[in-house]
């Protein structure tokens, strides 16, 4: 699933019609048809289409007419439909026009019985601020869905006033319940402050060709995605069949990083563990991580040159290797990941066992001058905003459009795979191309999730599956494994090892069911 940005989006409906004879009123029939489709799809549990009260906010353009589409099917489903044209003032009750000095009064009293109120003022086309009476009605509307719980906020496209580029909104933007965004996702919802405002997103099929979309940079995680990444279970499989990782890290101040990484390497379905400690921690780990094996490394006094030795021994027949979790900095240390880093750059490809850089790996790198260079080829990192403001030496937005160009940039100038976290990560490869998810879960936001993570990526690394989707399935599987602890707990509270047994749920999920989006 692709996601556009508005001059993309009109590229897409000009090519439908050029190539294909989809002309602009048989998109909008479409749109408004799967609209209907998907709102039917999704009424609360107490509601039926029979009776049910929905006012319509039509605009001037064709987001208003999508909306008066959809209007008439719901009609034919049983709804009772208010229209209220935006442009002109004017009201339809029930298909009965209300007289000119009786629209305010009726507006209103449509907006207290409306069990629906459908936003299709304004979609991609809006072109300014929103003007004082449209502000004003979306206000009233604003007011009513607090005052009413049950009264649910339906936004076609998108919410009006928020901007489908960049996630800015207009003060006046109305939040929705639900999102039924046409054809695709539009790029600002995936950034703040917009993500906030579209409640569930469903995207709705106007029946533009797949082809159209092929070259799109952009894509959105989803379910089917992530399912035609996962790599296959065969019946006749053992443990080398699904790969050995290692793990670099762990120190006395950060002794769980470490575990947690394994941890979810093990859970993501790697076929061996292999924690790379100094003997003073191997009684924390062997107590906690039964699964583990481990790669006994001589302490700091040892010097750089006997660890990265050691390591280095331990490394042959390893597909993956992360770098980071809990491993602090010293100067040992850094040299230590140099030299590791020499060593696996002098490796021929088909031995030499990809790479993931997190944390303290990370921190380590950004003091190294020109850190990018020391890389072996198809490394991935996984810097969360600060990590990432240091490896740029620049300050890095939480969740602004901003953060999608200097993924791209990045990715590219230091050629590895990126996954800038953050709500809505972003995974960029050097070539372009960006995934991002729409999922976030503010529970994630605690010590440790990180380190879930990328172990994730190590562990689907050590599978086979290439780094980009590696990457990108993890990020994905990650949330959603989020969101099966927040059914339990909510949306705090959240210890980075309760994610641990939801991965595999979230992976069967995954591979079972396969909607566009979750519910
Ligand atoms: N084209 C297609 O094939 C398909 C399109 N689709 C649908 O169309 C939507 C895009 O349609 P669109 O381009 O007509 O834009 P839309 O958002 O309805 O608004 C434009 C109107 O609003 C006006 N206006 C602008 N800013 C304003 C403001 N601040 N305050 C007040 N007015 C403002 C502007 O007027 P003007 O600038 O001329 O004064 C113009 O009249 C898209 O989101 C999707 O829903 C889908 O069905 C798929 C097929
Ligand atoms: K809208």
């Amino acid at each position: 699933m692709h996601i556009v940005t508005v001059a993309e989006m009109r590229e897409l409906e000009a090519q439908a019609d050029r190539q294909y004879g989809l002309s602009s009123p048989i998109l909008m029939e479409n749109a408004g048809k799967s609209a209907a489709d998907i709102f039917m799809a999704h009424l609360l549990p107490h509601h039926s289409m029979n009776g049910l009260e929905v006012l319509f906010l039509i605009g001037p353009g064709n987001n208003g007419g999508d909306g008066l589409v959809m209007a008439r099917h719901l009609q034919e489903a049983g709804a009772f439909i208010n229209l209220y044209y935006w442009k002109e003032q004017r009201l339809r009750i029930r298909d009965k026009d209300i007289a000119e000095p009786e629209v305010a009064k009726t507006l209103d009293e449509a907006i207290k019985s409306a069990d629906y109120i459908i936003d299709s003022l304004l979609g991609t086309g809006r072109s300014r601020p929103l003007s004082e009476d449209m502000r004003a009605l979306l206000k009233r509307v604003q007011q009513e869905r607090k005052s009413r719980a049950e009264l649910r906020i339906v936004a076609i496209d998108l919410p009006t006033g928020l901007n489908a580029d960049t996630g800015a909104v207009d003060p006046g933007a109305l939040h929705a319940d639900m999102t039924i965004t046409l054809a695709c996702p539009k790029q600002g919802f995936f950034f703040f402050p917009g993500r906030d405002y579209l409640g569930d997103v469903y995207i709705g099929d106007i029946g533009l060709p797949a082809d159209l979309e092929r070259d799109l940079p952009t894509e959105m995680l989803t379910t089917n995605l992530v399912h035609s990444l996962l790599p296959e279970r065969r019946l006749n499989s053992n443990k080398g069949t699904f790969g050995k990782v290692m793990i670099f890290g762990g120190s006395l101040p950060y002794p769980g990083s470490i575990f947690l990484a394994g941890s979810a390497a093990a859970r993501v379905g790697a076929g061996l563990i292999t924690l790379a400690v100094t003997e003073q921690m191997l009684p924390i780990y062997a107590s906690s991580l039964h699964e583990a094996t481990f790669a006994i490394l001589p302490d700091e006094q040892a010097g750089s040159f006997e660890r990265a030795k050691a390591l280095i021994a331990h490394l042959e027949g390893y597909r993956a290797l992360l770098i980071g979790p809990g491993l602090g900095q010293s100067p040992t240390t850094r040299e230590v990941i140099l030299q590791v880093l020499e060593h696996l750059r002098a490796l021929p490809e088909e031995k030499r066992p990809r790479l993931v850089v997190d944390a303290d790996g990370l921190n380590n790198l950004s003091a190294m001058e020109h850190w990018w260079t020391l890389l072996p080829e198809n490394t991935v990192i996984t810097p969360h905003p600060g990590e990432m403001g240091r490896l740029a030496a620049t300050k890095v937005s939480g969740g602004d459009i901003s953060r999608l160009d200097l993924a791209r940039e990045k990715a590219k100038e230091w050629k590895v795979i990126l996954a800038l976290k953050g709500a809505c990560t972003i995974i960029a490869h050097p070539e372009g191309q960006a995934r991002i998810n729409l999922l976030a879960n503010p529970a994630l936001a605690t010590a440790g999730t990180g380190d879930v993570l990328a172990g994730m990526v190590t562990g689907f690394l050590a599978q086979g599956v290439q780094p980009f989707d590696a990457a990108s399935a993890s990020v994905y599987l990650h949330v959603l494994a989020s969101t099966f602890v927040s059914q339990e707990l909510g949306h705090a509270g959240l210890l980075a090892s309760d994610l641990l047994p939801q991965i595999p749920k979230a992976i069967n999920r995954a591979a079972v069911n396969a909607p566009s989006y979750p519910d």
